[in-house]
């Protein structure tokens, strides 16, 4: 068994346990009384920077115990200072120590987008996402098979919300891509093997095609990294174990975007033809 398969299959077991003390039609009735989710794609073009999604991240299969986080909705607030333009939330419990109520707290304390990020491998949990407040959900093409995918990202849109759709090879962009993912991530890390090769973002981003928002996913140690996923295409980078070790999680956010969005600028800059730009 891969990790991947090892972690979906605790998954699986949890999830059965909340569908039986809750069974779906249940869970819908809640959702009648919910708040819609937010426009997430619309507020993510509103601008041209480069975006920060702030993980909330306790431990994780490669690393263990990262962060205690005690109060998970405190340090989405300093994230939302910072100028986070997603809140992710891990809610898997047995490898990454986060539960749904983390993701309620982080949805009650800001008012930015919030991402829900598990191993969603079926549409119970698509509704259990809305229910307890998210606006994005994470699905892994890896985990999923194209009509579970297709048919996840559906379900998905029409509660309101948007799939950041996870791939980690040109072939499960493509897949994402057929799909109808427009917001897709490259994850750095092989969720196989657990190994982090930042490069591969680069190598793998003109698979996702220009209507769609790119984002780099994993491995980022400090504002350089980020600046070079920027420079390379990214439009958005999600960033957990360094914003929740490393002190300082506000002003860290801050400096993210700042060093993104410079980079993000010069490689368009530097992409755009001398007779475009002008006097100078
Ligand atoms: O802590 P990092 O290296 O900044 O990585 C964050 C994020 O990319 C990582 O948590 C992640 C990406 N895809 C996932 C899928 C499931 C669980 C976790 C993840």
């Amino acid at each position: 068994m891969t990790v991947l398969e090892e972690i979906i299959a605790g998954v699986r077991e949890d999830l059965e346990a909340r569908e039986r003390a809750l069974p779906l039609e249940q869970l819908k009735e809640q959702l009648e009384f919910a708040t819609p989710a937010l426009d997430v794609m619309s507020r993510l073009r509103s601008n041209p920077d480069l975006k920060i999604i702030a993980e909330v991240k306790r431990s994780s299969p490669s690393k263990g115990a990262l962060a205690p986080i005690e109060d998970p909705a405190s340090l989405a607030a300093a994230y939302e200072r910072g100028g986070a333009a997603i809140i992710s939330v891990l809610t898997e419990m047995r490898r990454f120590s986060g539960s749904l109520a983390d993701l309620k707290a982080v949805r009650a304390a800001v008012s930015v987008p919030v991402l829900r990020k598990d191993f969603v491998v079926s549409e119970y949990q698509v509704w259990e996402s809305r229910a307890w407040g998210a606006d994005v959900v994470l699905l892994i093409v890896a985990a999923l098979d194209d009509a579970q995918l297709a048919a996840l990202l559906k379900l998905t849109e029409s509660l309101g919300m948007t799939a950041l759709v996870e791939a980690h090879t040109e072939a499960e962009i493509a897949r994402a891509v057929a799909a109808g993912a427009t917001l897709i991530g490259v994850n750095t890390r092989d969720l196989k093997t657990l190994d982090v090769d930042r490069a591969i973002f680069g190598s793998l981003v003109h698979a996702i095609p220009r209507g769609a928002l790119a984002v780099a996913e994993s491995g980022v140690r400090n504002a350089e990294d980020v600046a070079d996923y920027a420079a390379t295409g990214a439009e958005l980078v999600l960033v957990g174990e360094a914003l929740v070790t490393g002190g300082e999680p506000e002003a860290n956010v801050r400096d993210f975007i700042a060093a993104g969005s410079a980079a993000r600028q010069q490689a368009t800059y530097e992409s755009t033809p001398a007779s475009l730009d002008g006097e100078s």
